[in-house]
């Protein structure tokens, strides 16, 4: 799908950015000579073992060597990008910056705006993505090729779900360590072992999510399995549910939805 398109990863050097960039080589969906990627340093960095990547400071020699950009700089760098990029596609990998804001500041109507995630690290993350109307079905599959090295990408059909996604998907991966954190902090003040409890809450998060994956079609249905056994955690589960648990993440979600929206 890629084949010998050459892309070109803004920011390339960070938490994202460095995992898309080494997915797509691990993965050889980009021969290193495909990859150009920049930072402010212009350093190798993270592409140290990968001699046939070009790593640049400036992004107008990134620009014009690539014919696919990706932003995966923060929000607030977007206004220092001085590239134009004629109609080149581009996916923005930004939050809280609209596909209309990227366009006009790269000069690009092929403007795909993409939601990360922190699993993306492992190659796990969760990728939403919206296209604008000047997206081609060929650019489509480039794109759907370029964010499923990193985990799982889906297309959705407006870009308002980015935002609200960004609060979901995009901010996702810390409420189970929120989660985890409290269940760890309870464990150690009843006096268990520190180790015993930080593997006991991890072996836990991870098996209940696996579970999860393979046998709930529905989560309240595991709920609903759980609360209908009437044993110790059934008792839990009501407790945190009677407390609100329900109601603090919604507020959690709702407040950071409107701050994807600007606010
Ligand atoms: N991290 C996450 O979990 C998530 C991130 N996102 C989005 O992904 C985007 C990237 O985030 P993340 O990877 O965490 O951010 P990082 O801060 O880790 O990485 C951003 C990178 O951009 C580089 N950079 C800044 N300005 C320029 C420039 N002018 N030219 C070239 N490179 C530049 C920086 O490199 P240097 O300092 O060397 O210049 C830095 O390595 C953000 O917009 C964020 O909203 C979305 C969802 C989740
Ligand atoms: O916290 C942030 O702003 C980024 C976007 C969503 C998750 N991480």
């Amino acid at each position: 799908m890629l084949e010998s398109a050459v892309v070109g990863l803004i920011g390339g050097q960070g938490w994202v950015g460095r995992a898309l960039g080494l997915a797509l080589l691990e993965k050889n969906l980009l021969a290193p000579e495909q990859l150009v990627i920049s930072s402010r340093s212009g350093k190798r960095g993270a592409y140290v073992d990968w001699p046939g990547v070009r790593c640049v400071q400036d992004n107008r020699q990134l620009a014009d060597l690539a014919d696919v950009i990706v932003l995966s700089i923060r929000p607030q760098d977007l206004v220092d990008i001085d590239i134009q990029v004629g109609d080149k596609l581009v996916i923005s990998l930004l939050a809280m910056a609209s596909q209309q804001a990227v366009s006009h500041q790269l000069g690009s109507q092929r403007v795909v705006r993409a939601m990360p995630n922190a699993a993306a690290e492992i190659q796990r993350g969760y990728f939403p993505w919206y296209a604008s109307p000047a997206i081609s079905d060929a650019d489509r599959g480039i794109v759907q090729a370029l964010l499923e090295s990193c985990g799982t990408a889906r297309e959705v059909s407006s870009e308002d779900a980015i935002d609200y996604l960004t609060a979901v998907s995009g901010a996702g991966p810390a409420y189970p360590a929120l989660l985890a954190q409290a269940m760890l902090s309870h464990a150690r003040q009843a006096g268990l072992d520190g180790d015993v409890a930080r593997e006991a809450v991890m072996q836990t998060l991870m098996g209940g999510s696996l579970l999860l994956e393979q046998q709930a079609a529905e989560p309240g249905e595991m709920v609903k399995r759980l609360v209908d056994y009437q044993g110790t955690t059934a008792e839990g589960l009501r407790t945190m549910i009677e407390g609100g648990f329900e109601r603090v993440v919604h507020e959690g979600l709702q407040a950071a939805y409107r701050t994807a929206r600007g606010g």
